[in-house]
This record gives C-alpha cells, sequence and structure tokens, in this order.
C-alpha cells in the first residue's frame, strides 16, 4: 500500500553559519500493507516528520520513490496529487481545529472545500453550518468518535482528548484509505491518551484504514502499532515487530474492560 524505495530528502539550509544542506531522510526503503498500523519513532530531527509528509506528497523525495497503492506520487500532476491527498487524512499534535467553527463545522469542512472547488458552494447565506448532506456525514463521523452530544459546541469548550477525537473525525470525512498521525498524544494526559488511542484502533478494526503514527512516546507505539520503524539522523535503522495484542486491551475505556471483564472473565 505504501512503499519507500531508496528515499533521501535534503533539504536545502539557508542563513549565516547554517547554510549548506541536511539530508533528513537516507535511503530510507520501507513497505506498510493494508490495514497496518505502523509506527515511527526517532529522536527529535531524525526524520520521522519528514517521512510522514512524504506519504501525502507535502514532501518529494530528492532521490528514490515513494509509492501509495502502486503510484509514484512523483509522476502526479498538481490535480490529481491533490485527488490523491483526499485519500489520505492527517491528524496534528495541535489538533488545528478552527476556533470560530462549531465542532460539526469542523469535520465537514474538507467536504465543503471539496465540494466548493468542484463547482458547487455547500453553505447557505454564509452560515457556519455546513449544508445538510455534509453535516449527515460530518455528524455520523462525529459518532464513530463517540463526540456526537458535542456537536454544536466550539473547540474551545472540549478536553485535548475530545479535541483529538474531533480531529480524527475530520481527518476521516472523506473517507481516507491512510491516516497520517504525528504525535496524536503528545499534548495529552494518560486518561485521554488512551481515549485517543482506542479511538484509532477502532478505526483501524472498523474502516480497515492504514495508520501511519509518529510517536516519541514508546509505550503507545508498543500498546498501537503492528511493526515500528527506527530512525537515527535520516536513517532507517531497524523496524521493530510489535505483537501486544494484551497491551493494546489497555486503551480500552473502563466500561469496554467492565464488560470484557464480565462477559469473558478476564480483565
Ligand atoms: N523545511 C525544512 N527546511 C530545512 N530543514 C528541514 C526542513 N524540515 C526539516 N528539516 C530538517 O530535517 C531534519 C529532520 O526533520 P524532521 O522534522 O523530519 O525530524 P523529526 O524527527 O520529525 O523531529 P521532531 O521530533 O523534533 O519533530 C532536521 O534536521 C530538520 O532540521
Amino acid at each position: 500500500m505504501i512503499e519507500f524505495d531508496r528515499v533521501t530528502k535534503s533539504y536545502t539550509r539557508r542563513g549565516a553559519g547554517r547554510a549548506g544542506s541536511v539530508d533528513a531522510l537516507q535511503e530510507v526503503s520501507l513497505s506498510i500493507g493494508e490495514s497496518e498500523i505502523f509506527g515511527v519513532v526517532g529522536e527529535s530531527g531524525s526524520g520521522k516528520s519528514t517521512l510522514l509528509r512524504m506519504v501525502n506528497a507535502l514532501e518529494m523525495p530528492s532521490y528514490g520513490a515513494v509509492t501509495v497503492n502502486g503510484v509514484n506520487l512523483a509522476s502526479l500532476r498538481p490535480a490529481a496529487r491533490r485527488a490523491q491527498r483526499r485519500r489520505i487524512g492527517m491528524v496534528f499534535q495541535q489538533f488545528n481545529l478552527l476556533a470560530n467553527k462549531t465542532v460539526v463545522a469542523n469535520v465537514g469542512l474538507p467536504l465543503s472545500l471539496h465540494q466548493r472547488r468542484g463547482g458547487f458552494c455547500t453553505r447557505v447565506g454564509g452560515s457556519d453550518a455546513p449544508a445538510s448532506g455534509t453535516a449527515d456525514r460530518a455528524r455520523e463521523m462525529l459518532d464513530f468518535v463517540n463526540m456526537g452530544a458535542h456537536a454544536s459546541k466550539h473547540p474551545a469548550q472540549l478536553s485535548g482528548g475530545e479535541k483529538q477525537r474531533v480531529a480524527i473525525a475530520r481527518a476521516l470525512v472523506n473517507e481516507p484509505d491512510i491516516l497520517l498521525c504525528d504525535e496524536p498524544t503528545s499534548s495529552l494526559d494518560s486518561q485521554h491518551t488512551d481515549e485517543v488511542m482506542a479511538t484509532l484502533l477502532r478505526v483501524r478494526e472498523e474502516m480497515g484504514t492504514s495508520i501511519l503514527l509518529v510517536s516519541h512516546e514508546l509505550e503507545v507505539i508498543r500498546g498501537a502499532c503492528d511493526r515500528a520503524a527506527i530512525l537515527e539522523s535520516g536513517r532507517l535503522t531497524g523496524i521493530a515487530e510489535i505483537a501486544q495484542l494484551q497491551a493494546r486491551e489497555k486503551f480500552d475505556s473502563y466500561s469496554e474492560r467492565a464488560r470484557k471483564y464480565l462477559e469473558g472473565g478476564q480483565e
């Protein structure tokens, strides 16, 4: 589904004393399968975000190729690249929700933007409310992340974990095949981290979405991922195979743990 074939990414540095180029990734080859949750770990500056941003062509390789669903991203013209990007959702550490829009309007935004680009405007009279089809789809995704009751609130009225679940709903609204998550739990406490991770596991289980998860929190990677790439100074120095099915249950909510315990006799 996602292939990196000897990918090198060099950035040009400008400015006094730091001019020159830096290889953010060096000859990285890896392959990520359908419905896989694949982690990326490494120290600050090791190239994690660069790797993630190459999957939706926000960065292009200097050498080598990134292939998604059999398509070499470098071969795409701008319109095809934008269409490809819509098949990929993205979740950020700082949620990136629009403060002046309601939760449901935030989630519907990618659909509204897409429809407007397609030549028809879904907003009526410049109101904040998304058009009904868009709103229905946004509500469906909010229900999926258990945020349906918060649809008409604004982001400032939500906890960090709730904001991130809204951001996940927004990333899923276009039914992406791939979800890219850049440090999605780094600004959350442990309870909210577990809620967000439980949501991501359900995304994979119920929608079959492949998830690429960058995190410096090894516990999160160990609990959620099938495999994880280890980056050091832009080089791939190993891929850890993680078979921690038990650990995944740690992200279950209290009620889910209670249900499993009461029905199956396990904690
Ligand atoms: N747009 C850019 N221009 C120049 N250099 C860049 C650019 N983006 C990243 N770099 C450099 O590339 C290297 C890898 O950066 P990257 O952000 O991918 O690392 P990271 O592992 O995600 O780091 P962090 O955990 O701190 O976010 C770093 O040396 C960084 O300074």
